[in-house]
């Protein structure tokens, strides 16, 4: 699905989907901002949902609100990279957004769910790399999506009557990170991302600039 682009050393390599899945409520949307502000080279997926808006949230920069029969017909469409239902409503992937990323050589944020993470999974094993983000506590999750204070009593407790559902999909992704402090939290995102980006397989033009290196110590 990738194609390339350049890491800051000038070393060609695949563009990665970098997708992160929590509960509710875990840090998700709070270290996905920290990420995009942080790391070059990074863009967000801004996915589709049938979800009613936030106070706060804007049309386009946090999700692209669209009524059901709009959804539909993107999954019609296959405009979809993925999409699934979750907490009753529908949430999905726009394909092409992604595409032009990878194919400009950025990388691609994701916050989805565990059904999204599968498909994208299924779709593209090697340019995936997922980190499952857990609460520190029971507790401190439910304090954590009042202290939002975006969702009403009875939307909160359904995501935590979801969360252990959520959870037990914990051990399919690639790295676990816990979510005590955000400044921690953020640092391990952060080099798993900086990490995955130096991986070997993913680095296209290694072979060329390792064949430059050693003909220049021929020369
Ligand atoms: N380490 C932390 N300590 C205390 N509060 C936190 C921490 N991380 C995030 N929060 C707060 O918890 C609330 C929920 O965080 P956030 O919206 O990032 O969760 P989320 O996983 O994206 O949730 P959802 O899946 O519902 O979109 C926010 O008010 C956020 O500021
Ligand atoms: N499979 C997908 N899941 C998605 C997508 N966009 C968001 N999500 C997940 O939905 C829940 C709820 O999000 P909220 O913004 O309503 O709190 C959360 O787990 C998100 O990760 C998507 O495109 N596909």
């Amino acid at each position: 699905m990738t194609t390339g682009g350049h890491g800051t050393d000038g070393v060609e390599r695949r563009g990665l989907m970098f997708v992160l899945s929590s509960p509710s409520g875990a840090g998700k949307t709070t270290l996905s901002r920290l990420l995009i502000d942080r790391m070059p080279g990074l863009k967000m997926s801004v996915s589709a949902t049938t979800r009613a808006m936030r106070p706060g949230e804007v049309d386009g920069r946090d999700y692209l609100f669209v009524d059901k029969a709009r959804f539909d017909a993107m999954v019609k469409g296959d405009e979809l990279l993925e999409w699934a239902t979750v907490f009753d409503n529908s949430y999905g992937t726009p394909r092409g957004p992604v595409e032009v990323a990878l194919s400009a050589g950025q990388d691609v944020l994701f916050d989805i769910d565990w059904q999204g993470t599968q498909q994208l999974r299924e779709k593209a094993r090697a340019d995936v790399v997922s980190v499952f983000i857990l609460p520190p506590s029971a507790a401190d999750l439910e304090k954590r999506l009042h202290s939002r204070a975006q969702d009403s009593d009875e939307v909160i407790r359904k995501r935590m009557s979801r969360a252990s559902h959520e959870m037990s999909h914990w051990a399919e992704y690639d790295y676990i990170v816990i979510n005590h402090d955000v400044d921690e939290a953020f640092a391990e995102v952060q080099s798993i991302l900086k990490a995955e980006r130096l991986k070997r397989e993913r680095r296209t033009g290694l072979v060329g600039f390792v064949r430059n290196l050693q003909g220049q110590l021929q020369g």
